[in-house]
């Protein structure tokens, strides 16, 4: 029989990004299990191409203390991994409460742990919080380190994680190659140019929106401009773009999409701004420049290939930077060049393959030991 492989998922990001590595788990015969924790309580597998593998479904929705939903969640996974079918590896992916939780149930029970995205850092426990903990957390505890980037692994090498560290590519890429294998080919658009905003990080959060909100309103002054917001699934997170932006007459406010709409809205798009971490994984593959609305990112790589620039949130820098990019065209074309400093669409086979060999490795010397 298969070896089964749970692979926790809390949130839409984590769906997107494992939703490969389940697809190149079963082609290496391992056999893959899904566990939704319930974090974003809407999520849909079938939605990301998980409904066709196992899926166990736990009731531990977000809100309130991250760290008392990280102990739910591996509470509530604890039962699966002493059940007589015990599964031969958990495998977590970024740094979301769920993906601390499958971390802590798996130590707790002494399975082997594999972290996809590992050595993500921006260097500031703050910023995001609490994600930046729960990144140097989960690391700390897993067997298997799969790093997107060279600069990642750096990060864990210099923090003394060495052992079972893999430069793979992320696989926020291999998900972005399938999804625009299935959209129709893009036409010359001869609409106006579009400002695509999405805004959802804690720091960004309530009132702290208000100075983005504010910059937007300035932007729609531009009379050939078309900006449009995609509000995040949080109600509560949305709250603030709706109260400040609902009902202005030239910027839209979007619902939620599905990935592969959201690609093509992102491909379509003059310019983003966005705090979100997957998008400045996309961006650059896609050649649509970025203004991130952080202060510091985890992912400088973005920046350095010369597709993101980070403007913060201040109303006036973000005003100054996408009319900066909408005024000069050789700004806006240094920053609209293809490029793939987060992988190459194959990641999830490396990360599967190493998986493989690592249980068949751990098999010998179990054996080897009982011999
Ligand atoms: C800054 C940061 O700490 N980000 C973390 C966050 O994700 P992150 O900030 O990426 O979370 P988002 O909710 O922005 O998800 C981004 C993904 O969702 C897609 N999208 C976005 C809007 C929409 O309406 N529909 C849609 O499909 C985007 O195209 C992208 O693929 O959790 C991830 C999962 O652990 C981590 O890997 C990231 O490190």
């Amino acid at each position: 029989m298969s070896p089964t492989i749970l692979l926790v998922v809390g949130t839409r990001p984590e769906a997107i990004k494992l939703a490969p590595v389940a697809r190149a788990l079963l082609a290496q015969d391992l056999a893959p299990h899904i566990v939704l924790t319930g974090q974003h309580s809407q999520l849909d597998p079938a939605a990301f191409g998980l409904a066709s593998h196992p899926v166990t479904r736990l009731r531990c929705p977000s809100g309130g203390d991250p760290r008392v939903h990280a102990e739910a969640v591996a509470n509530a996974i604890a039962p699966l991994l002493r059940a007589s079918e015990r599964p031969a590896m958990l495998i977590v992916q970024g740094d979301t409460s769920s993906a601390l939780g499958g971390a802590l149930a798996a130590t707790a029970a002494g399975l082997p742990l594999a972290h996809v995205e590992a050595g993500l850092r921006s260097h500031d426990l703050a910023l995001p919080w609490p994600e930046e903990g729960n990144r140097v957390a989960i690391d700390r505890l897993s067997h298997l380190l799969f790093a997107a980037t060279a600069d990642n692994a750096a990060n864990l090498a210099a923090e003394g994680v060495t052992g079972g560290v893999h430069v793979t590519g992320n696989t926020a890429i291999d998900a972005l190659f399938d999804v625009l294998l299935a959209l129709p080919p893009r036409l010359d658009s001869h609409g106006l140019p579009r400002l695509l905003v999405t805004c959802h990080r804690r720091e960004n959060w309530g009132a702290a929106f208000t100075p983005i909100g504010l910059a937007l309103i300035d932007l729609a002054q531009i009379p050939w401009l078309r900006i449009e917001v995609v509000l995040h699934s949080n109600p509560s997170v949305a709250a603030a773009a709706r109260l400040l932006l609902g009902g202005h007459p030239r910027i839209r406010l979007l619902s939620p999409m599905a990935h592969r709409s959201m690609v093509g809205a992102i491909r379509s798009a003059h310019i983003l701004l966005s705090d979100s971490g997957g998008i400045q994984e996309e961006a650059p593959a896609l050649g649509i420049p970025l203004l991130v609305l952080r202060s510091t990112t985890e992912r400088p790589e973005g920046i350095a290939s010369g597709n993101s620039q980070l403007v913060g949130n201040d109303r006036t820098q973000i005003v100054h930077h996408v009319r900066h990019l909408l005024e000069d065209g050789d700004a806006y074309a240094a920053m609209a060049v293809p490029a793939f400093p987060f992988g190459d669409g194959k990641a999830a086979p490396r990360i599967a393959a190493l998986c493989g060999e690592w249980l068949a490795s751990e098999k010998l010397t179990r054996q080897a030991l009982i011999a």
